[in-house]
């Protein structure tokens, strides 16, 4: 079998790097921080392999041998899609191996937001836990309470079937279809409905977004969405941080309007120190950990590396990217 040329540019774990190397000429060179070994590679790659990081048509112009590019990531908006599908070029990623561990952290903001964990446990830390906690400090909530959910894809339905049960909480959701749950998703049968947007918003007392970034979702949690959120109700971001008007979503904190939010996910990332969200009172933030547990982030780059290897020897890969859309 002929060797070729792979760039891993994001670390992957040893053993699944041994697995490329086994087979292919294999350069690591992240693309962040050894940018110039990176672009040395660029010419002869043939395979790419990594995550975070844009690879936009300036990049795939000096990649002028590549065959195949594998995300170690379910997300793809950081590439660049239609150039992809114009240069034939295959994008291979990681769906379904994260699933529940996203859903959980999705559960540790719902948590945290309501039962206002990380304030505190601070209050401890610092010595102010000085009397009885009393209504100062109470927190609202989860179970049973109505969750309004952004996005019903293979994360969106593992939050529900966390909310449905084992939170009892009635799951409403928006997405581009209806599922047909009797077929995909026989547990949620009679505990999630498709349900009209504006009426999601307003019956909702926790809005989850888990929406991949594209055209039509980039902003799409702006100042008119949050308004017609029910008042005191939470959101949680945890799909991609552009999808969401940050401005908007700080002035409906700042009104009143919204109760509190927790955010796995920013516009930019890592979220700028100047950014208010980072030091809000009624914001928790995340630094984009959804996946990123020890068991999942290994899963990840197995599938990832499975994709590559299946790509570049012309065999079935086990999860393609459909460029046919973009
Ligand atoms: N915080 C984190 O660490 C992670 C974030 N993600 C993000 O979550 C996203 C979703 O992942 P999956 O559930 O696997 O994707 P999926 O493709 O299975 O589900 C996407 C859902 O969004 C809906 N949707 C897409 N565009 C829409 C629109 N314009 N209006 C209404 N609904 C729309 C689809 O109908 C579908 O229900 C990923 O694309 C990624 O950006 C994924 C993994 C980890
Ligand atoms: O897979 C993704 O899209 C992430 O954001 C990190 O797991």
């Amino acid at each position: 079998m002929t060797r070729k040329n792979i760039l891993v540019f994001r670390e992957i774990p040893a053993d699944q790097l041994s697995r490329l190397q086994a087979e292919h000429s294999v350069t690591v060179a992240d693309a962040k921080t050894d940018r110039a070994a990176f672009d040395a590679a660029l010419p002869t790659a043939q395979g790419l392999i990594g995550s975070s990081f844009t690879i936009d048509a300036a990049v795939l112009d000096r990649a002028p041998k590549l065959e195949a590019i594998s995300s170690v990531s379910v997300g793809v908006d950081n590439y660049a899609l239609g150039e992809l599908h114009r240069r034939g070029i295959m994008l291979c990623h990681t769906p379904g191996v994260l699933d529940e561990t996203v859903a959980d952290t999705v559960f540790a903001l719902l948590m945290a937001t309501s039962r206002r964990v990380v304030e505190l446990a601070n209050m401890v830390r610092e010595g102010r836990w000085a009397k009885n906690i009393d209504d100062e400090h109470f927190g609202f909530d989860v179970h049973g309470k109505t969750l309004g959910l952004l996005g019903f894809g293979r994360i969106g339905q593992a939050i529900a079937r966390r909310a449905a049960l084992g939170f009892g909480m009635p799951v409403l959701y928006h997405s581009r279809r209806p599922v047909d749950l009797a077929s995909q998703a026989p547990q949620l049968q009679g505990h999630a409905l498709h349900t009209p947007l504006p009426n999601l918003l307003s019956q909702s007392d926790f809005v989850v977004a888990m929406l991949p970034l594209s055209d039509s979702t980039r902003g799409m949690i702006n100042a008119q969405l949050l308004s017609q959120m029910k008042p005191g109700a939470v959101f949680i971001n945890g799909g991609r941080g552009a999808t969401v008007d940050e401005a908007a979503l700080l002035a409906a904190l700042d009104s009143g309007h919204l109760r509190a939010a927790g955010l796995d996910v920013f516009a930019k990332e890592p979220l700028p120190l100047d950014s208010p969200l980072r030091t809000h009172p009624r914001v928790t933030p995340l630094p984009h950990i959804g996946s990123a547990t020890h068991e999942t982030r290994h899963d990840m780059a197995r599938l990832a590396v499975d994709n590559l290897l299946a790509a570049l020897a012309g065999r079935p890969v086990p999860a393609q990217y459909d460029l046919s859309a973009a």
